[in-house]
C-alpha cells in the first residue's frame, strides 16, 4: 500500500492505533505535503502556501462526534486532491482513545489540561501525555514560519441542547481587542452567538490565543451524538468557510453584521467543591436558559450559588465534573458597542 493510500482514510488509521502511529510522509494532488507528526495528527503544506496557517483540532472530547465527522471529510477531500489545500494546514483528531471508547474523557478533562497544566502535580494520565504532545505539535506547526495570520478553531459539540444551537467561546485576550474580522467568520459560519472568556484558562483555544497569538476558538456547533447519528446539514455554513480559508488564499467572510451578532459576558463560575455539589435545576435544562434574580443554582453542602445579576443564563452546567473543577457558568448580554473591536 502507498504512502497516499495509507492516509485515505487517515482518521480510521489513527483510531486504530490510538497511542502512537509512526511518522510518515507523501505528496498529494498538486504538490502538497502531507505528514503524519503522530496519531491524529496531519499536517498539509503546499509548495507556495499563503499566509494563513490555519490549525482545526476535534475530538479533545471523545464523544463529541460531529466536528470529528466534518474534519474527516474536508481532509478526505483534501488528500484526494478533489480541495485544493493553498495554506498550511494542521489536523488534529485529540482524544482517540476517547473516541473509540465512545467517551469525552478516559482519564480526565484534556481540555483542562493546556498552557502547561498537564504537568501540574504527580498524575500521570493518557489525556495528560497527549495534552503536552498536542501543544508541541501546535508550536512546530507555529513556529516554522514567523509573519503568518495565525489561526486556531477549536471544534466541540456539548453536552446538553442550548437555545443557541452554535456559540463561539472567545478566549480571554488580556485586554487586546476582539477581531472584527473573526466575528464576522463566525457569522459566516453559522455562529451568532459568542462568549467572552473573562480570565485566563487551561483550554486548548487559549493556550494558541496567549502562546502564539492567533485567533483562536472554542467553537459549540450543537449536541454531542454517536458517531453515525449527526446532522451534518447543520454544519454546511462551518463546512464551507473553513474550505474557502484553505483553498482560496484571498477569500474574505462578508462583512460583520454586527445587529445579528450576541455577544455574552460571564457574571460568575461556579465550581465544584465537593461530591456534595448538586445544581438547584432540572438536568434538561438546556444551555443559554435564563434564570431571574436571587434564583438559587447550586449548592455544595454549606455555599449557595444565586443568580446575581437582574437576569443570568447558564451555560455548560454540569454537576458530574470532577472536584475543583468548573460545574456551570453564569453570563450576561454584553451590548457589541462596548467591545474594543480591532
Ligand atoms: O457541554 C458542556 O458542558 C461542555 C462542552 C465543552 O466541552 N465545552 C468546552 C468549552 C471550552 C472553553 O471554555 O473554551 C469545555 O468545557 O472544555
Ligand atoms: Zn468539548
Amino acid at each position: 500500500m502507498t504512502q497516499t493510500h495509507k492516509l485515505a482514510d487517515f482518521l480510521a488509521l489513527s483510531r486504530e492505533h490510538p497511542r502512537y502511529l509512526a511518522p510518515l510522509e507523501c505528496e498529494l494532488p498538486h504538490g502538497t505535503r502531507a505528514e503524519v507528526w503522530d496519531t491524529g495528527v496531519l499536517c498539509l503544506e503546499p509548495a507556495s502556501p499563503g499566509e494563513r496557517d490555519l490549525v482545526i483540532s476535534c475530538g479533545i472530547h471523545g464523544n463529541e462526534t460531529a466536528p470529528i465527522e466534518l474534519c474527516e471529510a474536508l481532509l478526505k477531500r483534501l488528500i484526494a486532491g478533489s480541495l485544493l489545500c493553498r495554506q498550511r494546514v494542521l489536523f488534529i483528531f485529540g482524544n482517540l482513545a476517547g473516541m473509540n471508547a465512545g467517551r469525552r474523557e478516559l482519564d480526565e478533562n484534556m481540555n483542562r489540561l493546556f498552557s502547561g497544566a498537564h504537568a501540574q502535580g504527580e498524575r500521570i494520565t493518557q489525556e495528560r501525555k497527549r495534552a503536552a504532545l498536542l501543544e508541541s505539535y501546535v508550536t512546530r506547526f507555529f513556529s516554522a514560519r514567523g509573519n503568518s495570520e495565525r489561526l486556531h478553531y477549536d471544534l466541540h459539540t456539548a453536552i446538553r441542547p442550548s437555545q443557541r444551537e452554535k456559540f463561539a467561546v472567545y478566549p480571554f485576550l488580556h485586554g487586546a481587542a476582539y477581531s472584527a474580522s473573526q466575528l464576522a467568520f463566525l457569522q459566516a459560519s453559522g455562529i451568532n452567538t459568542v462568549l467572552l472568556a473573562h480570565a485566563p484558562t487551561s483550554t486548548f483555544s487559549y493556550f494558541s490565543a496567549r502562546r502564539f497569538n492567533a485567533h483562536a476558538f472554542t467553537l459549540e456547533l450543537g449536541k454531542v451524538m454517536p458517531f453515525g447519528k449527526n446532522d451534518l446539514t447543520r454544519l454546511t455554513e462551518l463546512a464551507g468557510c473553513l474550505e474557502a480559508l484553505i483553498s482560496d488564499p484571498a477569500w474574505q467572510p462578508p462583512a460583520l453584521q454586527p445587529a445579528q451578532l450576541e455577544v455574552f459576558g460571564i457574571s460568575q463560575e461556579i465550581f465544584k467543591q465537593s461530591e456534595h455539589f448538586r445544581l438547584a435545576f432540572a438536568s434538561n435544562v438546556s444551555n443559554f436558559t435564563s434564570f431571574t434574580q436571587g434564583d438559587l443554582l447550586a449548592t455544595d453542602e454549606q455555599q449557595h450559588w444565586h443568580v446575581k445579576a437582574s437576569q443570568e443564563a447558564v451555560v455548560f452546567p454540569n454537576a458530574d465534573v470532577a472536584p475543583g473543577h468548573r460545574a456551570a457558568l453564569m453570563v450576561v448580554p454584553l451590548p457589541l458597542a462596548d467591545l474594543p473591536l480591532g
